[in-house]
């Protein structure tokens, strides 16, 4: 049997193979729940990680006789082929092949086995009875070329046992994996539901609140484009809140479309959406917040009924520059729809603080 030193190495290998790869896992997750369609640099980090935790299992072999050991090196292979797909198996088979003696008997056993899952594509259709059906495999796969070479001149029942232990940790990996897995896309999709507006599915008050706020730690100027609709009222009143709500939604789907990705938009109450760009530039910034005027005034909203609505919005612009209140800079642009109100709404306004952006730059108003 076994002794009790190598069931602390067996127990140490184990340890290793979970902790490196839960880790790289929470980390590859930290923007957005890490799986086999994520982005490719990802996939690779995933596989290379495990391929170099597969050479430090192959550094701790465990001597069964003079010509024969065991390791649990295929193990962190065989797992990110399951969470991060074929790239992720093929890079760590990449980086153990080449660290490892090239084309050796073992190399070609665990060419062997990811093949197979490559081959099944275990990643899509990842079900725990595919990893079972994989552990059955290795076993008889292993037992069968150990029997082919070595005879039956075996300490079966120790590598019987070591099987067993790399199964079992295989299994508590996988499972620790997997519920780390679901666990990260619970709260990717409550973080997308608690920052998203329920009607308009734009960013809500709460995260253009956080985004300002963000803005103002990091003191990194931005422009602010402040919208309204016009007499949205008078649209609820005679045509009902369901068209109104219709109203609000297609908005925002226009804002979705019109604004980058490195731009921010969002419902910021009511019939007020906001705007928040990277650019400070006043003419870009007057440029962007026409673009959306025209593009709400062109669109056409057909009703259930057959009929077709048209609305306008009014457009405040102001920018906030490091050392400004962002309060403050969102008050301007306030002010600015206020007065494209004023002056006969579906128009743009630019705050004079537009003026300190760029010398000379004159207060903007376009009236359409
Ligand atoms: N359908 C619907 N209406 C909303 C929602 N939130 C706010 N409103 C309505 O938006 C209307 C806003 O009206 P006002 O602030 O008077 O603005 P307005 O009629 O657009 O007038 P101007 O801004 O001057 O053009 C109110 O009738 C609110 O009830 C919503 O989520 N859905």
């Amino acid at each position: 049997m076994p002794d009790i030193l190598s069931l602390g190495s067996l127990y140490a290998d184990i340890c290793v193979t979970y902790a490196t790869l839960s880790i790289s896992f929470f980390i590859l997750s930290r923007s957005e729940p890490f799986n086999f369609k994520g982005s490719h640099w990802k996939r690779v980090a995933f596989g290379l990680v495990a391929g170099i935790t597969a050479l430090y299992l192959r550094g701790n072999q465990l001597v069964l006789t003079d010509n024969l050991s065991f390791s649990f090196e295929m193990l962190p292979m065989i797992l990110v082929t399951f969470f991060g797909g074929w790239l992720s198996g093929l890079c760590s088979f990449v980086v153990a092949f080449f660290f490892s003696g090239m084309f050796t008997l073992n190399n070609l056993f665990i060419a062997i086995i990811l093949g197979t899952l490559f081959l099944f594509r275990v990643w899509t259709r990842r079900k725990h009875r595919e990893l079972y059906i994989t552990i059955v495999l290795v076993g008889i796969c292993r037992l069968a070329l150990v029997s082919s070479i070595h005879g039956i001149q075996v300490p079966w029942t120790e590598l019987m046992f070591y099987q067993a232990i790399a199964a079992c940790c295989m299994i508590l990996c996988y499972h620790a994996l997997n519920y780390k897995e679901i666990y990260m896309n619970k709260v990717f999709v409550t973080r997308v539901k608690a920052a998203t507006d329920e009607l308009t599915q734009i960013n809500n008050r709460a995260s253009l609140d956080y985004w300002l706020a963000q803005r103002q730690i990091q003191r990194e100027a931005c422009g602010l484009i402040l919208l309204d609709i016009d007499n949205f009222k008078r649209v609820n009143d005679t045509l009902g809140h369901q068209v109104g709500d219709r109203v609000l939604i297609e908005v925002g789907r226009l804002l979705r479309h019109l604004t980058r990705n490195e731009d921010f938009a969002g419902r910021y109450g009511g019939e007020e959406f906001l705007v928040m760009t990277s650019t400070c530039d006043p003419a870009t910034l007057l440029s962007i917040a026409e673009r959306i005027r025209k593009e709400v005034e062109d669109c056409v909203i057909s009703l259930e009924d057959g009929r077709e609505l048209r609305v306008t919005v009014s457009l405040g612009v102001s920018l906030y520059l490091p050392g400004m209140i962002i309060r403050k800079s969102l008050k301007l642009a306030d002010l600015s729809l206020y007065e494209a109100k004023r002056k006969g709404k579906n128009c743009v306004v630019g705050s004079s603080i537009l003026t300190l952006a760029e010398l000379g730059y004159k207060r903007h108003t376009h009236k359409m």
